[in-house]
């Protein structure tokens, strides 16, 4: 993917409101192909970031270059390339589904064919209803098959499944992951890991405003260097029996790092067996009462917390 041309640059984005710095010097580059990430909590500069990209919000610092055009400078060219489903995009209720598909495609000198189009999102079948009676995965299907009207060469998703039922989601990753087949570059942002491990090439992570972490979603778990993860609640323990408790954890054999949040601790290891062996050994005797044990593979919301200290979806 890195030897493929570069699609956008985003160059040291800045965007304040006010006293709040909502981007603070965000620096990234998308390569052309590739489904490209931005994953963070709520609030944390995803659409501000990409509306800049898109031209739609102006930067206070840095700048944006689409396909090789400034998008401060170059806008009308930017607009010819991308294609941008807006995070609630306001649909006309009343329309139909084929008669907004072709009030917009009006819009553009060049569109796409309607039908294909509908077919692609799996909207055929509701081609004569009217939009106000579309489920949430239509409706997002719908905005998606707005967005590519102009066969843009990039697209732009922001949070495309938020709300949604597993299922709808599911047929719309399908979508996104049939989009990258055709070789569209598409930036997408969420909260939701799963959704940017299953379509992600590469993940930028962001939190308060920043890139805290950009990489394939395996070497970002790689870069935790335990593959495992270990789990477990010690509930009712005051601070100063926790202290203890967690400098007993710190002496588990092959243990690299360990998460508390409230009564739950995470150890990381990547020799899960003998971490495994050891901690129950040390809890013998009732020294260490916990419950709901389990282990599994470590992800991207544990990298997220060894890098913030917080969960992807915390409120
Ligand atoms: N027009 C605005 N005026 C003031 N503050 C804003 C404005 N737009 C966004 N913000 C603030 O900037 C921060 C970043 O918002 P942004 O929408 O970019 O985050 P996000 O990562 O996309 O989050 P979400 O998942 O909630 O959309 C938030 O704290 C938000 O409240």
């Amino acid at each position: 993917m890195e030897s493929s041309p570069i699609v956008i640059e985003a160059d040291e984005l800045v965007k304040n409101y006010g006293s709040f710095q909502a981007v603070r010097c965000v620096n990234f580059q998308v390569y052309q192909g590739e489904v490209f990430g931005l994953l963070g909590p709520n609030g944390a500069g995803k659409t501000t970031t990409m509306e800049m990209i898109e031209g739609l919000r102006k930067p206070d610092g840095g700048r944006a270059i689409v396909a090789g055009y400034d998008t401060q400078k170059d806008l009308a060219k930017v607009k010819e390339v991308i294609g941008v489903q807006l995070q609630s995009t306001s649909l006309f209720e009343l329309l139909t589904v084929e008669e907004i598909m072709r009030m917009y495609a009006s819009f553009y000198p060049n569109s796409v064919p309607i039908q294909p189009l509908l077919a692609d999102m799996t909207l055929t079948d509701k081609r004569k209803g009217r939009v106000k009676h579309l489920s949430g995965g239509q409706k997002q299907r719908l905005a998606i098959g707005l967005a590519l009207l102009n066969d843009p060469k990039v697209i732009f998703l922001d949070e495309p499944t938020t709300g949604l039922d597993p299922t709808a989601r599911r047929t719309l990753w399908d979508i996104i992951l049939k989009l990258k087949e055709r070789g569209k570059t598409i930036v997408l942002s969420t909260h939701y890991m799963e959704e940017a491990h299953v379509l992600c090439d590469r993940i930028c992570l962001m939190d308060q405003g920043k890139v805290v972490a950009l990489d394939t979603p395996r070497n970002l778990v790689r870069s935790l260097q335990s593959d495992s993860a270990i789990e477990f609640r010690l509930p009712e323990l005051d601070e100063v029996k926790k202290e203890s408790v967690l400098a007993e954890l710190h002496e588990v054999r092959e243990v690299k790092g360990i998460d508390v949040r409230k009564d739950v601790f995470v150890l990381y290891t990547d020799k899960l067996q003998d971490s495994l062996i050891d901690l129950i050994e040390k809890s013998a005797g009732g020294k260490l009462e916990f419950t709901d044990l389990q282990t599994r593979t470590a992800t991207l919301e544990d990298v997220f917390i060894s890098m913030t200290g917080r969960s992807l979806n915390e409120e």
